[in-house]
Order: structure tokens, then sequence, then C-alpha cells
């Protein structure tokens, strides 16, 4: 995507750099493009562009029957079922779109959100500071956007590491370190919390210059302690294998995270956005669940029902054959293997698991 000037970036009824990263130069050019007339009666939808995130958020998209035809490198996309454009960004980038209500929905990690949340109040904290804002023109405000729902995918944690074989132990042998990270608010205000425990308001430190020196790297963080670059990291794990490769250890969780859906706080259109949403929650629903059938005498068929209680409650019908019947439950799907050895256990028979290709809550 070509990116307009710096002169040329800021829409006039914009204040520039209020709660963009100081990175967000592509952020901004697509302010210039979501003001398109071909954009402008379409719902913006924004979708992590590459990443862990990618393919499972296209699998929903799908799933929730969003047709598109992406054209090689444009990261925008009509949808030709609805009236939405997918807009493909970098992950770290969509809860500035869907804060500042350039994009009205948006799939990204929550880690992604809290950083942009944290960056907002950083910005906030120095411009009160500076006396560039006072605090009644910022106080009243919800900057940010909403989360919908969790997605079911993309979990990790992100954590403090240190080198194994090293004398830090704890996060508080870190404090007046170096740390590497791509998550700089987090772990300043993970830090700060720290360094000074009594200064706290609603959780966020209040107090002044952190010691702690947060040095940011935008990937392969993971390197820095062995180049000597940082003394620790604060970067997300799941597996834990990179961590290991590196010969680093965690000592300490910043935050678990996982990807969800968020909402502008004044989106365009509700009423499409609650349909989709409706729809994604029922593609997750049908990714976690599974449909269980088996037959069973009609003795032990309370037995059964409580191993396979349903989301509601279990559907039970009559078999032509005297004394039995046939159930039907959703059963999560991680717990099956147990469901099954336990249904046999109690005398079902013939049990089936079928999987749900879609699903409505309401
Ligand atoms: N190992 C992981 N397991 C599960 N989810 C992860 C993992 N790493 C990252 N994520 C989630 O995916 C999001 C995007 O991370 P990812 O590293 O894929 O970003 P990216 O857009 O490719 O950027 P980068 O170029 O910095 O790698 C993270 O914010 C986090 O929510
Ligand atoms: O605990 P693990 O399962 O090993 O996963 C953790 C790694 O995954 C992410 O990076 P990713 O591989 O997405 O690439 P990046 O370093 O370029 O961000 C994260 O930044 C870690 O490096």
């Amino acid at each position: 995507m070509d990116i307009a000037p710096e002169s040329q970036c800021f829409p006039e009824h914009r204040e520039p750099g209020l709660f963009l990263n100081p990175n967000d130069l592509q952020a901004v050019a697509m302010t210039e493009l979501t003001h398109s007339p071909s954009l402008q009666d379409r719902m913006l939808f924004a979708v992590p562009k590459k990443g862990r995130l990618n393919q499972a958020a296209l699998n929903l998209l799908e799933g929730a029957d969003i047709q598109f035809r992406r054209e090689h490198r444009l990261d925008i996309a009509l949808v030709k079922n609805l009236p939405i454009a997918l807009i493909f960004l970098p992950a770290a980038d969509i809860p500035t779109f869907v804060g500042e209500g350039q994009c009205d929905l948006g799939i990204t990690g929550l880690d992604q959100v809290q950083e942009h949340d944290a960056y907002v109040r950083a910005t906030a904290r120095a411009r009160r500071l500076s006396g560039e804002i006072k605090p009644e023109e910022i106080d009243g405000k919800t900057p940010g956007c909403e989360v919908v729902m969790e997605l079911g995918f993309g979990s990790c944690k992100l954590q403090v590491q240190a080198p194994e074989k090293g004398q830090y132990n704890c996060t508080n042998d870190l404090v007046g370190k170096n740390i590497g990270t791509s998550f700089v608010r987090l772990a300043e205000e993970h830090f700060a919390r720290l360094e000074h425990e009594d200064d706290e308001k609603d959780g966020v430190p209040t107090g002044g210059k952190l010691r702690t020196k947060i040095i940011q790297l935008s990937g392969s963080v993971e390197a820095a302690c062995a180049l000597g670059v940082a003394d620790g990291i604060v970067d997300l794990v799941e597996s834990g294998e990179t961590m290991r490769a590196c010969g680093l250890k965690a000592i300490d969780t910043v935050m678990e995270s996982t990807a969800i859906l968020i909402k502008s706080r004044s989106p365009r259109n509700p009423e499409l956005l609650d349909l989709i949403a409706s729809r994604i929650g029922g593609v997750i629903t049908a990714q976690k669940y599974v449909l269980c059938q088996y037959n069973i005498e009609r003795s032990r068929l309370a037995e059964a029902t409580k191993i396979t209680p349903g989301k509601r409650a279990a559907t039970v019908t009559p078999l032509d054959e005297d004394g039995w019947c046939a159930v039907s439950a959703m059963v999560a799907q991680k717990s099956i293997a147990l469901v099954m050895d336990e249904l046999t256990r109690v005398g079902a028979t013939d049990v089936l698991v079928l999987s749900i290709a879609n699903s409505r809550n309401s």
C-alpha cells in the first residue's frame, strides 16, 4: 500500500497523534482510504493480515459466510454478499483502527488491545503532565474499543523471561535492568507497578520516572538476552518452545491473552455488526462442540444424561424397541473421549460423534 507523506496524512478533522502509535503511518494512510466513496456505505472489518491469527481469522470469516476475494497484495477486500469491506492489517494496529472508530469490527489478540489501551493511558498521562491537556478534557471519555467475544484461538501468555542459567529469578531482580519487548507500554506498567507499589490509581501506576529501561524490539525478542541487548525480556509464550530454545525461563506473567472480536464504541451499522457477531459466535460454538448420539435403556437414562446434559438439555427420543431410547446432546469437543468412556460404562450402545458445521445461539 502506498503511504502518503506525513504532511498529507492527517485528514483535517483528526487531531494528529492523539491515539496512534508512533509507527502508525500506515494506519494514518488507511484513514484516508476509509473515507473513500466505495467504502463509505460498508461496515469496515479489520482482519490480521499475517502471523499467528491470520488463518484462524479467515476460517471464522468463511464459517460466517463472509465471501470475498482478496487481490494479490491489496489490503482491502469488498465482501460480495454483505455491505462489508475487510481491511487486512497487522494484529498490533487493529486496536488503534477500531478504537478510533476508523474500523467498526476487528479480530486481534487481547494482548494487543491491552497494549494499545496502555499506550493511550501513557499518552494521556504525558500530555497531562506537560500541561498540554487538562485532566477534565480526558476524564469521562472512554477511549479504545469494546470486547465482543473471545474467539477460542491464539491463546498465549505475555511473560517476563530471563536467562535459564542467570541470576534473575523473579521480576523484582530485573528492576533497574534492561528489558527487551515489543509490548513496551504493558512492560512499562508492569515494572512501574513494582517500582512504585504505593503509587497507583485504578491499578495503573502514577508514580515518577521508571528506573527499568524498556527497549522496544519488533520481533525475535528472545534473541535479545543472548546478544547482550537486554537482561530480560517480556514476550509471548504458548508452547514455551521458542523460550527454551533460546535458553530462557519464564519468571512472571504479565497477562494471559486470546484472540478476541472487538468493536468500535460508535459503529456505523450496529445491526449488521450484531448479525456478524452472532454468526461468528455460532461458528465458535460449532467448533467447540460435537454432537453425541447413543441408544440407552430407559432405566439407565438418568445416569447417561448426567454424563451428557447437553447445552440446555439432552434430546431424548423413544425407540421402536421397548424400554430403549435414543439420546442426542452437544458435548465439548475436548472432553468427548472421556464422555464416550463413561457412556459405555453405563451401558450406552451405538455411540456416535458428529461434527457440527455451524450453529446459532439466539
Ligand atoms: N505463539 C503464539 N501462540 C498463540 N498466539 C500467539 C502466539 N504468538 C502470538 N500470538 C497471538 O497472535 C498475535 C499476533 O502475533 P504475531 O507474532 O503473529 O504477529 P504478527 O502480526 O505476525 O507480527 P510480527 O511481525 O511482530 O510477528 C499476538 O498479539 C498474540 O495475540
Ligand atoms: O511458545 P511458543 O509456542 O514457542 O511461541 C512463542 C513465539 O511465538 C511468537 O512469535 P512468532 O513465532 O509468531 O514470530 P515473531 O517472533 O516474529 O513474532 C512469540 O513472539 C514467540 O516468539
